[in-house]
């Protein structure tokens, strides 16, 4: 089934390249290391800790990269920017969850979509970000729920 929806792996798809829960993976370098086509060798023992952020807004792989596009994933060329989807790190320690969570946020995403009506009460800090260890819009995110076709609200507040 979850094969059949194209439209909602790419909305998850989009909103992990457009505000990716991991905006940076720190490693430890383990020997001397050098960074190829640089004159720059990173030193045993020191942190490297590349952004995931940067890959995932660079304007050469997504055209546009600060605006939400599912589309970029249909009929654009997103899935062929595999160098640049850093959303699940890269390499032999890349998320072991990765498939899993995709299918997993399909799953929540079209459960909450066809049961509830969503309203978003948007401030003039929504679009801000606060970093505390993922990230989080820095109102908070005033977000709420009603079932569909029913007046009660089954989830008002924030979430
Ligand atoms: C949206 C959800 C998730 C994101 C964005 C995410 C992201 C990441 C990232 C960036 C890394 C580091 C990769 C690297 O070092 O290059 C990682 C590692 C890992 N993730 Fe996830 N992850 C998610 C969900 C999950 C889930 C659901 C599981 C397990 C069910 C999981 C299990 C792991 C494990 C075991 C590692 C360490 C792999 C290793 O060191 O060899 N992750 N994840």
């Amino acid at each position: 089934m979850l094969e059949n929806m194209p439209w909602t792996r790419a909305c998850v798809k989009e909103v992990l390249r457009y505000r990716p829960p991991v905006i940076m993976v720190p490693y430890l370098v383990k020997k001397d290391f050098h960074i190829s086509e640089s004159n720059y060798t990173a030193k045993k023992g020191s942190m490297i800790i590349p952004s995931t952020w940067l890959s995932l807004h660079d304007p050469e792989a997504y055209p546009s990269p600060d605006v939400y596009d599912p589309e970029r994933w249909i009929s654009g060329t997103a899935e062929e920017q595999g160098k640049n989807w850093l959303v699940f790190g890269t390499g032999p320690h890349y998320c072991l969850g990765q498939t899993y969570a995709v299918l997993n946020l399909m799953c929540f995403l079209h459960m909450l979509a066809s049961e509830l009506e969503w309203s978003h009460t948007v401030t003039a800090r929504s679009e801000e970000i606060r970093v505390f260890a993922t990230i989080f819009p820095m109102d908070d995110l005033l977000l709420s729920f009603s079932r569909r076709g029913a007046e009660a609200a089954v989830g008002a507040g924030t979430a």
